[in-house]
């Protein structure tokens, strides 16, 4: 039987609006540990990791060295734990399920995942999160960790950001509909698999996330899906931090998790973006938490 094992990094170092570091409560409140149940799964959760309140940290310790890039000081820190959590739970046998906190905790995610095997990537999110310190529109390390994991300007190198084994032909995006400009230009220098808002309409999420699994999954040990709750329409997830209207449907959402659980290739996960403080009644952390158990092989019948 498969073992979940919950991490929670309540961070919101890498996000403009505060409330995401309450991810990880609502998500839990929202009724994950029963949802995993229902899916067939033993679920294990390890607490969450401490993280320093963001009011007594200083964003712009490391600057100007980090360029643009707020409180990386901290991400550095939570991800180097978070990745030390992910690996070991991996060496036990188990599957790492991250809660967010925003998405800068996936760097921790990805580079536990990919640190003694390769891995491939599934990005669902209405973002690319490609931008680097040098090209960031704002300073939010949410914006970068994909950048991160694979190196990018000056990620090029870092111990803690770079996960060895991540290969760029094994990156998947599915659902953009809010790329900056560099962003663009690195989806299409690098090659990625990229999947848009209109690929999803013209050939369905069905073949779309299929292929994203395929192209991820090829020749790796393993792939890492990364859930930024965004990637839905703001109507079905009213609760996240940089909500962008056009996204992915509630139905759609769950075919989508269901391929993933197909693929038979998921080694770590992350829900990441989830914000209380924008949400209605919890409905963005109890949509998260379903989605969650479709990846992990819940079905109707
Ligand atoms: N994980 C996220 N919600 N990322 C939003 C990123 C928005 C924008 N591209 C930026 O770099 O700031
Ligand atoms: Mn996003
Ligand atoms: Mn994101």
């Amino acid at each position: 039987m498969t073992t979940v094992r919950i991490i929670g990094a309540p961070t919101d170092y890498g996000a403009n609006r505060r409330g995401v570091d309450m991810g990880p409560s609502a998500i839990r409140y929202g009724g994950l540990a029963d949802q995993l149940g229902s899916a067939g799964v033993d679920v294990v959760d390890a607490g969450d990791l401490a993280v320093p309140r963001a009011e007594e940290r200083d964003p712009d310790a490391d600057a100007p060295s980090a360029g643009n890039a707020k409180f990386l000081r901290e991400t550095a820190d939570v991800c180097r734990r978070l990745a030390d959590e992910v690996g070991g739970t991996l060496t036990d046998g188990a599957v790492p399920l991250g809660l967010g906190g925003d998405h800068s905790i996936a760097i921790g995610s990805l580079v536990g995942s990919a640190r003694d095997a390769d891995v491939g990537a599934v990005w669902f999110d209405a973002h690319a999160d490609l931008n680097t310190p040098s090209t960031t529109p704002s300073g939010n390390v949410h914006g970068m960790p994909l950048a991160a994991a694979l190196g990018l300007d000056e990620f090029a190198g870092s111990e803690w950001a770079t996960a060895p084994g991540l290969s760029p032909e094994n990156v998947a995006l599915v659902g953009l509909r809010s790329v900056d400009e560099a962003e663009v230009e690195v989806i299409r220098d690098r090659g990625f698999a990229a999947y848009t808002m209109s690929d999803i309409d013209e050939r369905g999420i069905t073949d779309v996330t299929e292929e994203a699994m395929a192209t991820a999954g090829a020749g790796v040990d393993g792939v890492h899906v990364s859930l930024d709750l965004d990637w839905l329409d703001p109507k079905e997830a009213p609760g996240v931090g940089t909500p962008v209207r056009g996204g992915v449907t509630y139905r759609e959402a769950h075919r989508a998790m269901e391929i993933v659980d197909e693929a038979d290739s998921l080694r770590s996960m992350e829900l990441v973006e989830v914000n209380p403080t924008l949400d209605q009644h919890n409905e963005t952390a109890e949509l998260a938490t379903e989605l969650a158990a479709s990846a992990f092989g819940k079905r109707v019948l």
